[in-house]
């Protein structure tokens, strides 16, 4: 289950988020930095009056990476009673000797990461961290303002990134300027939270007060049905991306079209020996017909992003060398009909480089059962390799 975490100045805030059903009360002065620290009685005062409704989470501030100083600054956290302390990791030689100097108060106390996209994020030190007793780890954006976390980070390593950090038995966490049509990129990956300040706030942004409608907005996108999903052990990433199926559709509401067009990435492809090893220029071009579920679209819970068809294709590549174009193309239209709002799919994969045009495949996959799609998602539905088994007995 992905959980939702609010970043909020004190007890005022703590109450509209838990309004909201935010699942994480994350302690915090936007006004001071990226991780500016809320004050030691904010906090105190935060915990008792959340009275255990929900964990509470706290910044230890924007912090030289000095072994003694972090130790000195998270034990002062850690004794105000919070159930995790979110350490910022920037760049140093120091990080390890950090992380080492914390390890009595990771005993006591869950200590979080944090690690920021745009500063580098250092794969290495994740078994460091979980070598010294850290529970977690998360990345966010260091300086904001200057771009989401998909600006600094492509998809492919937040996956891998998400990866890592459960290899290493860490709870792991994606924040950074995130807006609502990042939700649905990132759920996918099935990181453990999605944190968030700026999305929440007001037109003031990240350092005026948290809006209590757009934390409802937000909480609306991160499906909750993702947690009996987990404990049920399927596929975690399929019902996610599933998240935005209501329980039913109308069905005389009918389909709209959604597209990706002159979409060139750099691809291994190709059964040839002269083309591997190499990369060449693949436009893809896919169209997929979508179940409505309102006459009025308003947020991200009432369309398909075509944000997740660009992502899963980056994601796919990133995967390493394909010998077929058709290969690649079975590949996008199983993962466009994951979702299960998309009754059909046309995948077009065309090598640029090879003649003096381009040479590729164009493939139509439907669902077999659209009625299925209609009821909504189900446990059943997500075993991995279902929604290719489906479609099997589609084929046009
Ligand atoms: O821990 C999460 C952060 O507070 C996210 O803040 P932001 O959404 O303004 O980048």
């Amino acid at each position: 289950m992905t959980k939702m975490l609010a970043s909020v100045t004190g007890v005022e805030e703590a109450e509209i988020a838990l309004s909201g059903q935010v699942d994480i009360i994350d302690l915090k002065n936007p006004s001071a930095g990226a991780l500016g620290a809320a004050a030691l009685e904010t906090i105190r005062a935060t915990v008792v009056s959340v009275d255990g409704r929900r964990p509470v989470s706290a910044v230890a501030g924007d912090l030289p990476m000095q072994p003694e100083v972090i130790r000195a600054r998270v034990e002062e956290i850690a004794a105000t009673g919070v159930d995790y302390v979110k350490i910022g990791f920037f760049p140093s030689s120091e990080n390890a000797a950090c992380a080492a100097a914390l390890e009595p108060i990771a005993r006591r106390v869950k200590l979080v990461a944090v690690l920021f996209a745009d500063l580098g994020t250092d794969f290495a030190l994740l078994p460091v961290l979980a070598g010294h007793g850290f529970h977690g780890v998360m990345v966010d954006t260091a300086r904001k303002g200057g771009g989401r976390l998909l600006d600094h980070m492509a998809v492919a390593r937040v996956d891998a990134f998400v990866a890592a950090a459960k290899a290493n038995g860490l709870m792991v966490g994606l924040a950074g300027s995130l807006e609502a049509p990042d939700v649905p990129r990132l759920l996918p990956f099935a990181p453990d939270f999605l944190g968030f300040r700026g999305a929440l706030c007001a037109a003031a942004g990240r350092t005026g007060a948290i809006d209590a409608d757009a934390v409802v907005k937000i909480r609306a996108l991160i499906p909750e049905e993702a947690s009996a999903a987990r404990s049920a052990g399927v596929d975690y990433r399929l019902l996610a991306a599933r998240g935005y199926a209501p329980g039913s559709i109308d069905p005389t509401l009918g389909t709209d079209r959604i597209f990706v067009r002159d979409f060139v990435l750099p691809v291994e492809i190709g059964a040839y020996s002269f083309e591997h090893g190499h990369t060449q220029k693949v436009r893809f071009d896919v169209s997929a017909d979508v179940l409505r579920v309102t006459e009025r679209p308003e947020d991200m819970r009432h369309v398909v992003s075509y944000d997740i068809i660009m992502d899963g294709i980056r994601a796919i590549v990133a995967r390493g060398h394909v010998e077929l174009s058709e290969t690649l193309a079975e590949q996008v239209a199983a993962l466009v009909l994951e979702s299960p709002r998309v009754v059909r799919v046309v995948v077009r994969v065309e090598k640029l480089e090879l003649g003096p045009g381009g040479v590729g495949v164009e493939i139509e996959r439907k669902r077999a059962d659209s009625k299925a799609a209609r009821k909504g998602p189900s446990a059943s539905d997500a075993r991995p390799g279902r929604a290719g088994d489906e479609r099997k007995g589609a084929l046009p």
